[in-house]
């Protein structure tokens, strides 16, 4: 336990650090309403619009406002207090959709799609996801199905040399759903334990490049009607409530299983990962909030609740 402890306390630290621009939003827009005021409807209401305004989503901010009106309606009322309802609304929603990864653990080999707009950070998350899963003693197979960029199969064959682990790449324009199938053939012959496949990005409202997202699940179920195991949606949380947007056309065209937030780090917008979860119920797996492979965080619901309201570490 106690060996435990100075790690606990570095993990919260970062994550708060992380989401300091968020957080700072949202203390401020706290602060500029809450000055030891007393409880009256017209600062409920102000703080409604403040916490909409922190991107956390209408529901969220009047499950807020609603559970202060229960207690403290009336009631003076510090700006802390306000952080503390803030910090346990969010983490009752949070909290159901906690989602460690553990590929390779059951299936072999785990067929995991990466998909989500362009810059989101696929390829880095699958990465640094290759990169611990190595760490633990799996063996992956790492696949550059973004066959556009040369940029992005340069990216995945560096991650795949620092990690030491094999990469599965074709000639620029190449059929990615062919060079998919092909790859867990290979981790197939190999007894590979996942198959990590990068997705080129694609802006939700270019239906061919969706279709060809479609294709590439259609074509991994012909070998194993369960894959793709998971679809990860990779989420970039500067983009604030428009990855409500996002969120919806990749689970309709990719049967999505889950997601991860990334750029928490530079954002004052990451309150919209709490309106997703609210709005999907998708299982959050982790949160990047860096560019260092430490950066990706498995999630913590609590954590991130209280670090995003801008409280200590409970
Ligand atoms: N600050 C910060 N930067 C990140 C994080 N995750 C990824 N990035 C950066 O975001 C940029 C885009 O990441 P990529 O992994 O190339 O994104 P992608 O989704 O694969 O991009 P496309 O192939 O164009 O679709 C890179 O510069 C990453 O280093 C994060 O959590 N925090």
């Amino acid at each position: 336990m106690s060996d435990n402890a100075p790690k606990k306390v570095g993990f919260f630290s970062r994550l708060a650090a992380g989401l300091r621009r968020s957080s700072s939003g949202i203390a401020e827009s706290v602060t500029a309403v809450f000055t030891k005021k007393k409880l009256d409807a017209a600062t409920l209401e102000e703080l409604e619009d403040a916490l909409i305004a922190a991107d956390l989503g209408a529901n969220t901010a009047m499950r807020v406002t609603e559970r202060l009106a229960k207690d403290r309606f009336d009631k003076e009322v510090t700006d802390e207090e306000v952080k503390e309802a803030l910090a346990e609304t969010i983490a009752e929603t949070l909290t159901p959709l906690e989602a460690p990864l553990d590929i390779g653990a059951s299936v072999k080999p785990e067929v995991v799609l990466f998909v989500g707009v362009n810059g989101s950070g696929k390829t880095t998350t699958l990465g640094k996801i290759a990169a611990r899963l190595k760490a633990e003693g799996r063996s992956c197979l790492l696949v550059a199905g973004d066959t556009f960029r040369a940029a992005a199969v340069e990216q995945i064959a560096v991650w795949g040399e620092r990690s030491g682990l094999p990469v599965e790449k074709r000639d620029l324009g190449a059929d990615s759903a062919g060079l998919a199938y092909d790859a867990v053939q290979r981790a197939r012959r190999e007894s590979l334990d996942a198959v990590l496949i990068d997705t080129a990005g694609r802006l939700q409202n270019r239906t061919e490049l969706m279709d060809e997202l479609r294709k590439i699940v259609r074509v991994l179920a012909k070998l194993d009607e369960t894959a793709p195991h998971r679809v990860i949606l990779v989420l970039d949380g500067t983009v604030g409530s428009n990855a409500l947007s996002q969120a919806e056309a990749f689970l309709e065209a990719a049967r999505v299983t889950g997601l991860i937030m990334t750029k928490l780090d530079g954002t004052a917008k990451g309150g919209a990962l709490v309106q997703v979860a609210e709005k999907f119920a998708l299982p959050i797996h982790a949160i990047g909030i860096g560019e260092g492979i430490d950066d990706l965080q498995p999630f913590n619901a609590n954590a991130f609740a209280r670090a995003i309201a801008g409280l200590e570490e409970a």
